[in-house]
């Protein structure tokens, strides 16, 4: 535990990304890969489904909306998903070879020898053609992908039908496959968790390249040789595809794709989330900190959606330069209420849930900076009291504003007070696991509703409190130590 109001001593070392302009024309956040100096940034938002029913009660032009609040339909969606139907095989003649003319020479001999030459198994069955497989629907992460915005304009996704076998009603050794058709692809942003509509968690995709097959295309129908009654008896020893009547034209047809409504779900996948009131200066900390370049004003909810910002390591490790290296989420702004849904609400508490530390960013220069921070924590501890277990520094901004400085320690004091002993007792590997529950679903395993009975006193106290001015650049170095050992500290 510590509280620093030491001069700075050394650099920033914090390396940031580039910013990346939204499809609506507003900057939204990124994140970046790990490799140090590679500025290669993605986005990430989402969308709901609710939000599509929200969209349609309050507007009769859903698009309108999502252009106008897509922090509403960000990081929620419903999609309907279908696989392609199989190809259908073919009923097929056995080739009439008294009824075509001779071959006249001996090319045309050989060409005929050839053709003649149907294809058989090892236990000399015929081989006959099938449909081409429908394609399969498969949902994977990108880290190319920012957002599900777009699956808001876009709600269904059908994969192609196979081939038919392309069958002139005779069977020869020409006879190919159907064409199995590709599958489709769908690329969503990292941190995406499919569930079936009814809650079935499918697959958390928490990693680029994660991936889930979510739709099978349908089997290619088999093709099968008709022939004269007399005839049967002697192609039955050839094939078990023979057709006896016609109600086995049936087993001719492709087999129909699966159709599916899925729930996609994006949570933010950060190290370090940054909670606190509006006009706290989160923004501010995080373009101060990172390459993000998120929306800041003199007023509350600049911040609509998540940014994300990579924190590089600190190179004073040396060898463990990028050890602490992570990527921080500027949350918006929360007020009393929060987690009933007030302000921007429950939305955005549910992406704190992947991260491993809170920075709790409090505007020193507030009326009662105390009350505010209090009153952070109440909505934390209300939305899900797991998030008070988990490690979090506190950062007391504004020391440039000369009444600040002066009122530090006893603000410092009386947020000490505000916390155990007790060390935290949150599996924070545990947190960031795969999971695709309801983010109310504490993941401590101690039900909430007791949990929630505790004051926030009973939850551990900061592991450091540190007066910064993020605008001006006073003792930033400090918060980004305390920051890098405390994930450090995470991590071990
Ligand atoms: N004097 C001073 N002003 C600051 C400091 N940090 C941020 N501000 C100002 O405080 C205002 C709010 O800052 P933001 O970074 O947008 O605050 P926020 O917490 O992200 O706000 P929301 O987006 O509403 O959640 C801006 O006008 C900033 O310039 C600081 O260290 N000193």
């Amino acid at each position: 535990m510590a509280s620093l109001f030491s001069t700075p001593t050394s650099t920033s070392t914090s390396y940031l990304f580039r910013k990346k302009s939204s499809l609506y024309g507003t900057v939204f956040p990124l994140r970046c890969d790990r490799k140090p100096g590679n500025l290669r940034s993605t986005g990430y938002f989402e969308i709901s489904c609710r939000l599509s029913t929200r969209a349609k009660e309050s507007s009769p032009s859903p698009a309108l909306n999502l252009n106008k609040e897509p922090h509403k339909y960000f990081d929620q969606v419903v999609i309907t998903v279908r696989s392609g139907d199989g190809g259908h095989g073919a009923v097929l003649n056995m080739p009439n070879q008294k009824a075509t003319k001779p071959p006249q020479g001996k090319v045309e001999k050989e060409k005929a020898r050839r053709r003649g030459l149907l294809k058989r198994d090892f236990g000399g069955s015929l081989i006959l053609p099938t449909g081409g497989h429908g394609g399969d629907v498969v949902i994977y992460a990108d880290e190319e992908e920012d957002t599900l915005l777009e699956f808001h304009k876009k709600g269904r996704y059908n994969a192609k039908r196979g081939g038919n076998v392309a069958a002139m009603g005779v069977l020869t050794s020409q006879l190919r496959d159907g064409v199995a058709a590709p599958t489709l692809r769908i690329p969503v942003p990292v941190g995406t968790v499919v569930k079936r509509k009814r809650g079935t968690l499918l697959r958390d995709l928490a990693q680029p390249g994660d991936e889930i097959l979510v739709a099978r295309g349908g089997q290619g129908g088999i093709s099968l040789v008709e022939m004269p009654e007399r005839s049967k008896k002697k192609l039955m020893a050839l094939t078990t595809n023979v057709m006896r009547d016609d109600s086995d034209k049936v087993l001719s047809l492709g087999q129909p794709g699966e159709e599916f409504t899925l729930e996609l779900i994006l949570r933010v996948v950060a190290d370090v989330g940054l909670v606190g009131l509006p006009n706290a200066g989160k923004s501010t900390l995080l373009a101060a900190t990172t390459l993000a370049k998120p929306d800041i004003a003199d007023y509350p909810f600049t911040t609509l959606m998540p940014n994300l910002g990579r924190l590089n390591g600190d190179p004073s490790l040396g060898a463990q330069m990028y050890t602490s290296e992570a990527t921080l989420a500027d949350l918006p702004g929360l007020i009393e209420g929060a987690h009933l849904g007030k302000g921007l609400g429950r939305n955005f508490l549910r992406h704190l849930r992947r991260t491993r530390l809170l920075v709790h960013v409090v505007d020193a220069a507030a009326e009662d900076p105390v009350n505010d921070y209090r009153t952070v924590k109440e909505e934390l501890r209300m939305y899900n009291p797991d998030y008070l277990d988990r490690p979090y520094i506190v950062v007391l901004n504004k020391i440039d504003i000369p009444k600040v400085s002066e009122r530090l320690p006893s603000l410092t004091e009386e947020i000490m007070r505000l916390g155990s002993d007790r060390p935290s007792t949150l599996d924070t590997a545990q947190t960031l696991s795969t999971e695709g529950g309801n983010a109310d679903v504490p993941s401590s395993g101690v039900p909430s509703r007791d949990r929630k009975e505790k004051g926030i006193e009973d939850y551990p106290r900061p592991i450091a409190i540190v007066g910064v001015s993020v605008l001006k650049g006073i003792r930033t170095n400090e918060m980004l130590k305390e920051i890098r050992a405390a994930l450090r500290m995470c991590r071990d």
